[in-house]
């Protein structure tokens, strides 16, 4: 191929710049002819072609003429059109597009050819950017912001989305929309909240945040219209926002701007908790109240050991942390209290009253008597002068009569009030007797009202008590409430080889086990001879079995001794669990059944009940 010279185009204007920029070469087909006899020709052919004298045409035909390739024209001004409209928007597309216009103003194939490369890896490194912001949109859009509601942020976005921009300046309105929302502080409120969202979400196996938003909703209407009205059982005011708020709450569609009830919520929150404040203040005043009162009573029957006995437990429940069931325990004793104090109250009224007509009659005798013998000494002196003026023996047995009448009636007079007298003080001390025996009988009731005596579990009265305590416990809080019937195995053996106290004491060792291994909330009654019932609230029935296994393990730890001899006592137990609205006989109907079933499986088992 012949490197030709670019041909001069006809008119003026571009080829000047078009020469020396053409680069190959061009071979001359008329191989002789000079480019300016070429070019005539060429001009020549135009004309009686008739074809349109542009330049491409003109350069088309002098190529042909001159029989050499035409080399391509480096297009500037295309070129230069493409670099105005290229991107400048960011450093990073200012520099590629400059580096591009140095590229087509050095009229450099080469130097063009780097410039679209370095325009291209651009382009590619700025798609790759789009990745990171894309996550952090998604992060920012699921962020709960302080004062921006979710709404707001996908109109924001819609908004931007909707303006068609190129890619990079989307790029840059998206970066700097992210940005603000970085910027924002998280809403508090939904950080509480994000745990239980989770959680919601985690249990049901949803991710959709829609509907953690509407079970966050709920679980907050449920806080609110159960949590704080309850709360707020003496603040009627307090009560009345709390379900103000949860019917605006109830109110709130999609999109709604929540910041103003989040601060009502706050607000509330607060005041709910000067509430909570309050009543331990009200709670630990009562108390020292309480407690001063018991003391004073102690003061005040410093006879009574019974009384000091029920006052020194209630005491006790002080010591610990309150509970419900041992508040239960001191209501209970506290009537005892009462009752007791009422019965010693009539008594000692009666004792006195009938102590005081008894001084009274006493009285009277003594003064009867010493009428009585007043009268005599009378007689006696008058007695005395008649002697002394008697002048004959018939005028001294006159007086000797009078003197024997007067001393026998004296006589009477005294062995009958020596007689009333003795039967005065046998009636006050058989009062005194009545009075010991009302007390000791008083004891022994008040021992047994609701504990078995010899083993100091509960009795039926208890038992009773304890059960429909516990029952509406389960009802109220949806708990569930287990008991066990366990009966000894061969229990009469233990008596006909040791005798009938060794028995007591292995009932009193059993109960003392019992006791040491269940928890403080768990109840144990004596049912029967050798029967206990044990409750076992908020526990499901494997776990119900469970403690009774382990009751079984610890007995077989802890031996009893009959006479030095080591015994291994053993129980066979059923164990069943209340139904919320089951009768509890029938329940421990069913517990009696298992615990058969288990004594005819071969004893020294647990079994559930049906
Ligand atoms: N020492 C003592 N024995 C009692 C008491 N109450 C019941 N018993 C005795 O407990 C025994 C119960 O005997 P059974 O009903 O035959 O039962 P068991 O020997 O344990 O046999 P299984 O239950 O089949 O294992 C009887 O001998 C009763 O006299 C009590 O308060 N003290």
């Amino acid at each position: 191929m012949t490197r030709t010279s670019p041909p001069a185009k006809p008119m003026s204007g571009s080829s000047a710049d078009a020469e020396g920029r053409n680069q190959g070469g061009g071979g001359g087909g008329t191989a002789n002819a000079s480019p300016s006899e070429i070019a005539r020709e060429a001009l020549r052919q135009l004309a009686v072609k008739r074809v349109p004298p542009t330049p491409d045409n003109y350069r088309e035909l002098y190529y042909q003429i001159s029989g050499s390739i035409a080399d391509e024209a480096f297009p500037v001004r295309a070129l230069k059109a493409i670099a105005s409209s290229l991107p400048r928007s960011t450093p990073e597309s200012l520099r590629l597009a400059q580096q591009f216009e140095r590229g087509v103003a050095s009229g450099q194939w080469p130097a063009l050819k780097q410039a679209v490369l370095a325009l291209c890896e651009g382009r590619d490194s700025e798609q790759r950017q789009w990745s990171p912001l894309i996550r952090e949109l998604t992060q920012q859009l699921e962020r709960r912001h302080l004062g921006i509601t979710q709404a707001r942020k996908r109109d924001a976005l819609e908004h931007v989305l909707g303006t068609n921009a190129a890619a990079d300046q989307l790029h840059m309105r998206l970066s700097a929309l992210v940005r603000s929302w970085s910027q924002t502080e998280d809403d508090p409120a939904v950080k509480l909240a994000a745990p239980v969202a989770d959680k919601l979400s985690a249990a049901s196996g949803v991710a959709d945040k829609d509907i953690n938003g509407k079970a966050l909703t709920a679980l907050l209407n449920k806080v609110l219209t159960r949590g704080i009205v309850a709360l707020a059982e003496n603040n009627q005011q307090l009560a009345n926002e709390a379900q103000a708020i949860a019917a605006a709450l109830g109110a709130v569609s999609p999109g709604h701007d929540l910041a103003p009830l989040i601060e009502q919520v706050d607000h509330l929150l607060a005041r709910a908790e000067w509430e909570g404040e309050e009543r331990q203040t009200i709670r630990a005043a009562l108390l020292n109240l309480l407690h001063l009162i018991i003391d004073n009573i102690r003061e005040l029957v410093i006879d009574d050991s019974w009384l000091h006995g029920q006052l020194a437990v209630i005491s006790e429940v002080f010591v610990n942390p309150l509970d419900i069931r041992l508040l239960d325990e001191v209501e209970h004793r506290l009537r005892d209290v009462i009752q007791k104090q009422g019965h010693l109250k009539r008594q000692l009224s009666d004792a006195q009253q009938r102590l005081k007509s008894m001084l009274a009659g006493f009285i009277d005798q003594l003064s009867a008597f010493s009428a009585t013998t007043g009268d005599y000494e009378l007689v006696l002196g008058r007695s005395a002068d008649r002697i002394a003026q008697a002048k004959d023996i018939s005028e001294l047995s006159d007086v000797i009569d009078e003197i024997l009448r007067e001393t026998h009636n004296t006589r009477e007079s005294a062995i009958r009030s020596g007689e009333e007298l003795s039967s005065l003080r046998e009636q006050v001390s058989s009062a005194n007797q009545h009075i010991l025996r009302l007390q000791r009988e008083l004891d022994e009731t008040s021992e047994m009202v609701r504990h078995d005596p010899l083993t100091g579990a509960l009795n039926r009265k208890g038992l009773d008590e304890a059960l429909a305590r516990e029952i509406s416990r389960m009802r109220r809080l949806g708990t569930s409430l287990c008991l066990s019937l366990l009966d000894i195995d061969n229990f009469k053996q233990i008596n006909d080889q040791h005798g009938h106290v060794v028995g007591d004491d292995a009932l009193r060792h059993l109960a003392g086990v019992i006791r040491d291994t269940l928890r403080p909330q768990d109840a144990v009654a004596r049912y029967g001879g050798e029967e206990f019932l044990i409750l076992l609230p908020e526990t499901d029935l494997d776990q119900a079995n469970a403690i009774l296994v382990r009751l079984q393990r610890e007995l077989t730890r802890r031996f009893f001794l009959a006479n030095e001899q080591r015994l291994l006592i053993t129980f066979s137990a059923g164990v069943a669990c209340l139904d919320p609205d089951e009768d509890p006989l029938i329940a421990i109907d069913r517990a009696d059944k298992a615990m058969y079933t288990a004594k005819r499986a071969g004893k020294n088992r647990v079994i559930n009940a049906l």
